[in-house]
């Protein structure tokens, strides 16, 4: 590209390094100018044409120094305002002069008017001109009209068009009827007047879809690409020797569901294959994904292996260390718990187990992947919310198998359901297995709405319940400007509860808590020696409290849906009937009330999450995988589902039978932003 070093920074801030960078930087949207609007016509908040007479003109200095002028056609009258005008300009736009604009239009002081629009005076005569205008992604320094011009150099050079080949079979085109790529890049950097700007706004015309079916193609083909890898590294083969296995389940006092038989089947099978498993195990809240791990762990300890499971908060870890060691001690398996508020003599005893292989099973938080843990001999790396961790994090914990040459086997879990299109695209990398069924006899919980100025009768009800014997959790607001504030209102709350329910054992937990003191309160809780527990949201994921059955969560419209869910999911665990009840502030935002109606109706979590990702896109979803996987800039999940379904059976086919295109395709697309392909 030739552009000076201060233009080139600015297009490196883009994402801007080479010519194709360049030509693929494509327009959010175009202004349509062949469409004249009549003032009294046009809709507000949008970018339209208007054309009028100047009825009137002046340049005012209070409360700063800026031109009036009104414009009339004849539907209505319309206020152009340019601020910051020398009065020596005005005779440009001198009354009865015929003037075109280009702008949003907004209901300001003057009435309807629009600031700073793109405006010319029209000759006598003159009829409309047919363009559409591209409008880029630009940066602070950059004009539109720069990057335009640079990227219409860029679309000029016969080295840059010679980068536009097609790397698409034809086969492929010709099946799913695309356009072709250099056409349908010329297209939308220049559109031609006959063009539909609404398939072009929306980006649904054919040169869009190309695009989409590219970008979605280059991450599935990278996806893949890393899958096959994976089979050339060394893992341990685990056989399915079931004796601990089939000395575990008659303790349970529960018989599996048929989707947890279904799903550890698939987990056990991964297992024994010599390279590693990646595989994602999802289930809704309170599916009942523990006790798979806990078989695929020991799977792996009869094998002579040992398994580590890996959480993101204390509270969590410690549950799965008490659940597991009830579990796991009777059959004489050995486990131990590693945190990092853990003494420093202790820590080092339990971390000599680890290294001796005298641990068969390691439970802990972020302690795990430190550097100074080395396991004698791991076979499997269980990862619970794994969104919660990044890549390098869930790599190091992978990495502490080496020692024998031989990569641990990966399971990782999530109670954040993934929408479909989601785990089709950025998760396309793992095996994925759902548990898509609750056990039985859970009643659902039913979730009420409340405004907070109605908050007198939630305490009669919390009387009531507890009356019953039954258990409350009162989960104080999120705040997330400071933890300070959050714990001192989670104090207030307790202090006035405890008042309240004088005849009450009334708990408090919160983050600030030493893992010892929240585990205490944790196991009061459970044995039902507290009957009201309040909490942060410390309490968020995985806390696992079968006779709480109702739940009051403060200030519910601040959270996002997924911590809601999630929330709401710790009650309705057993088969007592569940309330969980949302107080909200008045006003609510837009957002706020949408959220709310989506977690009254819905209490099916991929249905929840589904709807999640339309509000708020993937970016939640994805946590630290956003920094390792290539993100889509053009195709939308939610629209273009269609397109991932072709893009993913093209990605296979062109793997087996095209292997030089596939290449070819992914650089274009991904050029050195591949690393993720390399770990
Ligand atoms: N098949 C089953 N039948 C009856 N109860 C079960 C069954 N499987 C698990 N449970 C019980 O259901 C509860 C929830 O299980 P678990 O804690 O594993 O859920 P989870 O999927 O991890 O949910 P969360 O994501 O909310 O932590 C536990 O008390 C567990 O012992």
């Amino acid at each position: 590209m030739s552009v000076n070093v201060d233009v080139q920074e600015k297009l490196s801030r883009l994402g801007i390094y080479n010519e194709l960078d360049l030509i693929l930087h494509l327009p959010i949207r175009y202004e349509d100018e062949t469409h004249l609007f009549l003032i009294g016509d046009a809709p507000q908040g949008h970018t339209v044409q208007v054309e009028g007479v100047i009825i009137h003109n002046e340049v005012v200095i209070r409360p700063r120094r800026q031109l009036i002028c009104r414009i009339e056609d004849d539907s209505g009258i319309l206020v152009m305002r340019f601020v910051n005008f020398y009065s020596s300009q005005i005779k440009t736009y001198a009354v009865g002069k015929r003037i075109r604009l280009l702008g949003e239009i907004r209901n300001g002081f003057f009435g309807a008017e629009m600031v700073h629009p793109k405006c010319r005076i029209v000759r006598a005569g003159e009829s409309l001109a047919h363009s559409l205008t591209p409008i880029y992604p630009t940066t602070a320094g950059l004009t539109q009209k720069t990057l335009a011009k640079i990227i219409g150099q860029g679309l000029q050079d016969t080295q840059t068009l010679q980068a536009l080949i097609e790397t698409v079979p034809d086969k492929i085109i010709r099946k799913y009827r695309l356009k072709g790529f250099d056409d349908s890049v010329m297209c939308l950097h220049h559109p031609s007047p006959e063009e539909s700007i609404e398939a072009l706004q929306t980006r649904t015309h054919p040169a869009w879809r190309r695009i989409k079916f590219d970008e979605l193609l280059a991450q599935q083909l990278s996806m893949r690409v890393h899958y096959r890898q994976r089979r050339s590294l060394n893992a341990p083969v685990l056989e399915q020797k079931n004796t601990l296995k089939d000395q575990l389940l008659p303790q349970l006092g529960f018989e599996l569901t048929s989707a947890q038989i279904k799903v550890y089947a698939e987990i056990s099978r991964d297992l024994t294959a010599a390279y590693p498993m990646q595989r994602l195990l999802q289930g809704d809240v309170g599916s009942g994904k523990t006790i798979v791990a806990a078989l695929a762990a020991l799977q792996a300890i009869e094998n002579g292996f040992q398994a580590a499971i890996m959480a993101p908060t204390e509270i969590l870890a410690e549950q799965h260390f008490m659940k597991l060691s009830a579990w796991f001690e009777p059959l004489g398996v050995h486990i131990v718990w590693l945190s990092g508020g853990m003494r420093k003599k202790q820590k080092q005893t339990e971390m000599d187990k680890i290294a001796s292989g005298v641990a068969q099973l390691v439970v802990g938080t972020h302690a795990l992947f430190q550097s100074q843990v080395v396991f004698h001999q791991l076979g499997l790396a269980i990862i619970d919310e794994q969104h919660r961790f990044g890549v390098h994090q869930r790599l190091a914990l992978r990495m502490k198998g080496t020692q024998s040459d031989l990569m641990p086997h990966q399971l990782m879990m999530s109670a954040t359901p993934i929408p479909r299109t989601l785990s089709m695209s950025y998760f396309a990398d793992l095996d994925v297995s759902i548990i898509d069924q609750l056990p039985p006899g859970r009643s659902p919980v039913i979730t009420k709405l409340i405004a907070d100025r109605r908050r007198d009768e939630i305490i009669a009800r919390i009387h009531f319940a507890c009356q019953q014997d039954k258990q409350v959790y009162w989960v104080c607001p999120l705040i997330e400007e400071s933890e300070a504030l959050q714990l001192q209102t989670a104090m207030e709350t307790y202090q006035h509860l405890r008042k309240t329910f004088p005849e009450l054992n009334v708990g408090l937990v919160h983050g600030r808590l030493s893992p010892q003191e929240k585990a205490e309160i944790m196991l009061l809780f459970k044995e039902g020696k507290i009957q009201l527990l309040v909490a942060t949201t410390v309490i968020e994921v995985g806390v696992d409290v079968p006779n709480a059955s109702l739940m009051v969560i403060e200030n519910a419209e601040r959270m996002g849906l997924s911590q809601l869910h999630q929330l709401r999911g710790r009650v309705g665990r057993g088969p007592e009937a569940s309330i969980c009840i949302l107080l909200f502030q008045q006003p609510l935002s837009k957002i706020a009330r949408e959220r709310l109606r989506i977690i009254f109706e819905h209490t099916d979590g991929f249905e929840i999450a589904r709807q999640d990702l339309q509000l708020r896109g993937p970016g939640e979803f994805l946590g630290a995988r956003q920094s390792g996987v290539p993100m889509l800039r053009f195709a939308d999940l939610e629209q273009d589902g269609e397109l991932l379904e072709a893009a993913q059976d093209c990605a296979n086919e062109m793997l087996n039978n095209y292997p030089e295109l596939a290449q070819q395709h992914i650089s274009r697309w991904l050029g050195n932003k591949t690393e993720y392909l390399r770990v």
